[in-house]
Order: structure tokens, then sequence, then C-alpha cells
């Protein structure tokens, strides 16, 4: 049984509904340690009788038997492995990689066996030491000559130790020294036990070979034998084949991703002005929340909350208002609450008479944990009989010295309803400015005790208004708690609402928070004019390599592989666009920081690190989307068609 037999290979094209008839009936045998030219016109169909025998192309009858076993019936899959390990090709063109280097070209095919990448490297330089290409192993194709580029080709034809070599006019665009150097080269492959198969219309090459089979209207018409085939040596493979791994894949695409790196770097900075935007606004989005946070924060402890009745009229009495002990203890009971004391604020009802200066005060509360003490400038909080002031009306009473205004005395008028007579009456109580606050909206505040003694003094019931409601741990907790609270139930109406300055942050958040994700979803649109980029770029890129895609699907390669490819390529991409937005972003949030201390005197910019990762994470998921049709598209092309492309 002959090492390789084509039975009776039927072969027709189909072009515009007309039948092609190519092959018509070929019956070979050929053993290892054959070199045999197969001559014959041109247009005969020797490449085709070729691509049968290498398993690029099934779409024939007949047989094909290697070893007696049948490739028929080979998937592709199957037939992608029978290249990788029995087949290796010299094409006339060459058909080297031309991003890779030489040694690179020759290692192509050592990606797909189990050797390590040192091994790899070392079987490559051996190789083209063998050729006499050492020198010139990190040169790039273009730098060849043409009889340098056949030895490359030649090189990496034997790289996986294949057993049949074909050679499609391997002498072709060489001159006569070089002709007869690489027909040197195929001798000794010949020599060494391989079958060697050359296409050719070259006498010469076909007086080279041991064999001489001519084909003409489709069948063979001679078959000459020059000279017996040489021995074969019965050796095992040093390694053994096998698909290339990921990383085999991803080391190809990033070879591909570095040889265009100008070209890339342009596609990455319109990727990464999408990504940018997001960042950036989400980073504004920080810190303006931040700002509005720090801002009333300065003013306000936002670990004790005000928490008040919720009651239902517009206009309600101070009995609806007023907190029984009950409800101390309902708040008591919640979960975070560490403290719970009574308060008791006037709007727009109080003055203070100092000498012959009347001040209104729009807000006078109790003194709690709701105000900060280092919100007072001079002086210190009040004590029973004392009131705490603002700059604004310290300065009504001394105008070029606000602060001298301390332990002056002053009365107090507040008015207050009697519940049952409905008239309201003016209390008043002399009492000591005792501090004086910074802040421009901050409200002045007594002790508790002060403002009971003057209801007790005029026997109008006096009670809480609002209870201040420490909260334990961190400013996290607040929002929780307070949730907590507006939980509550009286019947089928919440209990409690949160008032003063705390209850807006959250709502303020929630504008800030709803302003950002409209700016963000805007940004995103630059996203989509990214990927959309990126599929035309990677579409483009498949028009381009379809030559590379063909020379890698002939060594072997598998659509899978293919596929992958061009899909790390994209991530690539993904990742570099997304670390250059990230470097701009984070560059813009130090010039508008630099800005805004100036200005402010807060980070108005303040990008996170999950922010930066977010960018990072969207920009490769929509490099990975963007590149699975280009892709699939790459893993389709027909490895016969492309490397007959011009
Ligand atoms: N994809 C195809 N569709 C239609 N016809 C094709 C296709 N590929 C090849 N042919 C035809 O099949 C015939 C054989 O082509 P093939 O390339 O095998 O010839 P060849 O003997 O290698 O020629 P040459 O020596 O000029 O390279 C030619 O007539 C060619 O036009």
């Amino acid at each position: 049984m002959a090492y390789l037999q084509l039975q009776d290979i039927h072969k027709s094209y189909q072009v515009d509904h007309q039948e092609f008839h190519v092959l018509n009936g070929i019956n070979l045998d050929f053993e290892r340690g054959e070199f045999v030219s197969i001559l014959g016109e041109s247009g005969g169909g020797k490449t085709t009788l070729m691509n049968i025998i290498a398993g690029l192309d099934s779409q024939y009858t007949g047989d094909v038997l290697l070893n007696g076993k049948s490739l028929k019936h080979d998937t592709p899959k199957e037939l992608d492995q029978y290249r990788r390990s029995t087949i290796g090709f010299v094409f006339q063109s060459f058909n080297l990689v031309s991003h890779l280097t030489i040694r690179a070209n020759v290692m192509v095919s050592l990606e797909m066996t189990n050797l390590s990448h040192h091994e790899q490297v070392k079987r490559a330089d051996e190789l083209l030491d063998q050729v006499g290409l050492s020198e010139h192993k990190n040169k790039y194709p273009n730098q060849l000559s043409g009889g340098q580029k056949q030895r490359v080709s030649i090189a990496r034809a034997l790289a996986s130790d294949p057993d049949i070599i074909i050679a499609d006019e391997p002498t072709g665009a060489l001159d006569a020294q070089n002709t007869d150097e690489i027909l040197r080269l195929l001798n000794q492959i010949a020599e060494d036990g391989k079958l060697v198969i050359a296409v050719t219309h070259s006498q010469i090459v076909a007086d080279y070979g041991t064999r001489i089979v001519h084909l003409a209207n489709g069948l063979i018409d001679d078959d000459r034998v020059l000279k017996p085939a040489y021995p074969v040596d019965e050796q095992q493979k040093p390694f053994r084949d096998k698909v290339a791994s990921m990383k085999s894949m991803a080391g190809m695409a990033w070879q591909h991703f570095r040889y265009n790196l100008k070209r890339n770097l342009l596609i990455m900075f319109g990727a990464a002005i999408g990504i940018f935007s997001v960042i950036v606004m989400l980073g504004l989005g920080n810190g303006t929340k931040g700002y509005i946070n720090h801002e009333i924060y300065s003013q306000i402890n936002p670990n004790t909350i005000q928490v008040a009745k919720n009651v239902e009229s517009d206009n309600p009495t101070p009995k609806e208002t007023m907190l029984k002990q009950s409800d101390v203890n309902r708040l008591k009971k919640v979960s975070g609450v560490k403290k719970v004391s009574p308060g008791y604020f006037a709007a727009g009802s109080a003055r203070l008479k100092s000498g012959d200066q009347t001040i209104p005060l729009t807000l006078v509360q109790t003194f709690d944990n709701t105000l900060r003490k280092s919100n007072i400038k001079y002086g210190r909080a009040p004590r029973a009989n004392e009131i705490l002031i603002s700059k604004k009306e310290a300065k009504q009473i001394n105008h070029d010295h606000p602060n001298q205004a301390l332990g002056t005395k002053a009365t107090f008028y507040l008015s207050a309803s009697d519940d049952q007579t409905q008239t309201p009456q003016i209390m008043q109580k002399e009492v000591t400015i005792s501090g004086i606050t910074d802040g421009n909206s901050l409200p002045d505040a007594v002790t508790y005790g002060t403002l009971q003694s003057m209801y007790r003094a005029n026997n109008i019931p006096f009670g809480p208004n609002y209870l201040a409601v420490d909260i334990t741990g961190g400013v996290q907790n607040v929002q929780p708690v307070q949730d907590r609270i507006k939980a509550i139930m009286n019947g089928n109406k919440p209990a409690f609402q949160i008032t003063g300055a705390g209850s807006i942050v959250s709502t303020l958040n929630t504008y800030v928070n709803l302003a950002v994700a409209v700016l963000t979803s805007i940004a995103a649109i630059s996203l989509l004019v990214s990927a959309i980029m990126i599929i035309v770029v990677l579409y483009i890129s498949v028009a381009e390599r379809t030559k590379e895609i063909g020379i890698l699907r002939a060594l072997g390669f598998s659509k899978g592989n293919i596929r992958k490819l061009f899909i790390f390529e994209s991530v690539f991409l993904g990742f570099f666009s997304a670390v250059l937005a990230i470097i701009l972003a984070y560059l813009v949030e130090w010039g508008a920081n630099s800005l805004s201390q100036g200005g402010i005197q807060y980070n108005i910019m303040q990008i996170s690190v999950g922010n930066a990762i977010f960018g990072l994470v969207v920009s490769v998921v929509i490099c990975l989307l963007a590149a699975l049709l280009p892709a699939r598209k790459a893993a389709k092309v027909d490895p016969v068609v492309s490397l007959s492309a011009e």
C-alpha cells in the first residue's frame, strides 16, 4: 500500500450554472522519499490537485488515502489537524506573514506543537541555519530577496516536521542561481525521507526530482520515474502537534497590534473619546455630590438628624407637632439610633433686643448635635439663659467689632400661642450672647431648658417639636437609619418625617445622580460611535489580511484560532483605548481641580478607582462585541480562495 494514494479524483467548478471539469479521474500513488514534479499546461488543474492533496479542498469525488486512511469523511477540524501534522507548504509567491520577523514566521507553525517557547525558538533558529538564513532571523520579509524569502518559506514548511511538502511553483519567481539553491533544499528534504510534490512549468525543476507526472485534460498522461525514491528512515516526530493555544493566538494578535502601532494609536484615540467622556462625567458627578454634601455637612452634623411628627395639615397647631415620650421610645428602638434628645425650633417668630437695636431672628432652635461646634467663631455654645447668634446679627450690635457682642445682655422675644385660647403671646427673657457663628444660614440657638422656662413662665404647654436623633457609625449609616424611621407607621401613615438640612442631602444627591445619568448616557453615544468605528476597522483589517488568513489556515490553524486572532486584537484595542482614556481623564481631573480649588476650594472632579475600572471593563466589552462579526467573517474565509487572491 502506497503512503499517499489518489483514487479516481474528479473535480469541477460551477461558473454561471455551467460546469467546468478540471480533473477527470486522477489515479496516483506517492511514497515518502520521492521528489515528484507535476508538469502540465497552464490552467490544467495542478494547483487544484495540490489543494485536494493538502486537505484545503474537500469538494471533489474520488478519494485521497494517507497510509490507507481516507480523508474523504474527515471533519474540517480533522483536516486542520491533517495539515498541521502532515503537510508543509511552499508557495510561488512565498506567502510569508509580512508583520512577523523571519524567525516569527517559522515559529507560526511551531505554535501548533507541544514545544515550549524556548524549544520553538531553538528549532526555528536551527531551521533558519539549515536554509542559510541565521543572520537574517530578526528581519521582516520585505527586507529579504526573493530567494531568501523562499528559503524562509521552506524553513516554515519544515517546522512542524511534516511528511509531505507541497511546493506550488517554488522557483517560479526566482533567478537561475536561487532556483538551483531552492531545488537543492527540496531535494535534501526528499533525501531526508519526506514526500516532496512540486508543481512546476520548468523542465529544469522537473529533471531535478525523482519522478515526473504530466497532467493533460484533467488526466495523467505521463508518469516517469527518473531515479528511485530515497530510503525512508522511520523516525518518531520529536514533538506532538496540537491546536494553537489561546496564549499563542493572543501573542500573534499582539505582534500584529504592535506592527500596526501608528494606525492603532489613531484608532485608540478615536475609541478613547467615548470612554473618556463617560469617566469624566462620572467623576464630575462624584465631585458635585461631594461638594454639596461638604457644603451642607460643614454646617450641620450629618450623624444627627432632625425627626418631626408627620402632620397632615399645612398649618398645624403646636400641640399637633409636639412629640411625646412614646415617640422618643419608638425612635430609640430603631437599629442604628444612639441617642434621642428633645429639640424645638421656632421659625420667624423671634427677635432679639439689645440697647435700641431690634434684630429679627429667622430661625431659632435648641442647641444640639445637629449643629456643629466648629461653626462657632467666637465664644461658645449657649448654656441656660444664653444665646448663640450669627456674625451678621452680631454686626448689628457692634458693627466694627462683632466679636465684642459676646457677653452682651439682650432681651429674647418669642411668640407662642396657647392652644386653648389660640391667642398669640409674646414671651421674653433676658439672655447673654454666649457665642457667634460664622455661617450664613445657620440658626440661632438656645438651650432646651431656656425655652422650657419661658413657656412655663407664661403657662403655655411646651414639648419638643422635633427630636435630635444621633446615629451610630459613619455617614453611610445615616440614609439606612432615615429609611427605617420613615418606615415607622401610625396606622397606614408614616409616623415621622425627617426635617432639617440633612433631609435634603439625599434629595439633592438623587437629583445629581439623575443629572449624571443623563450626561453619562449622552457621553455613551460616543461609545456607540467608537464601537461602529472599531467594527469598520476590523472589517477592513479582515479584507487586508485575507491572504494571511489563507496562509494560517493552510498551515493548520483552525477557524476558531482565526476568530480568536481578531477578537484578541480588538480586546487589545479596547484595553489600551481605556488606558488612554483613563490617563486623559485623570489629567483633565487635575486641571479642573486646580481651577476649582482656586474658586470654590473643593475638588469638583473626583474620578474613583471604580469609575476607571468601569471605563476599562466597558471599553473591553464593547470592543469584544464589536469584534464578533468581523472575526466570524475572518474565520469563514475560504483558504483556497484567499490563497489565490491577488
Ligand atoms: N474557484 C474557481 N472557480 C472557477 N474556476 C476555477 C477556480 N479555481 C480554478 N479554476 C479553474 O480551474 C482550472 C485549473 O486551475 P488551476 O489553478 O488548478 O490550474 P494550474 O494547472 O495550477 O494552472 P497554472 O499552471 O497556470 O497555475 C483553471 O481553468 C481555472 O480557471
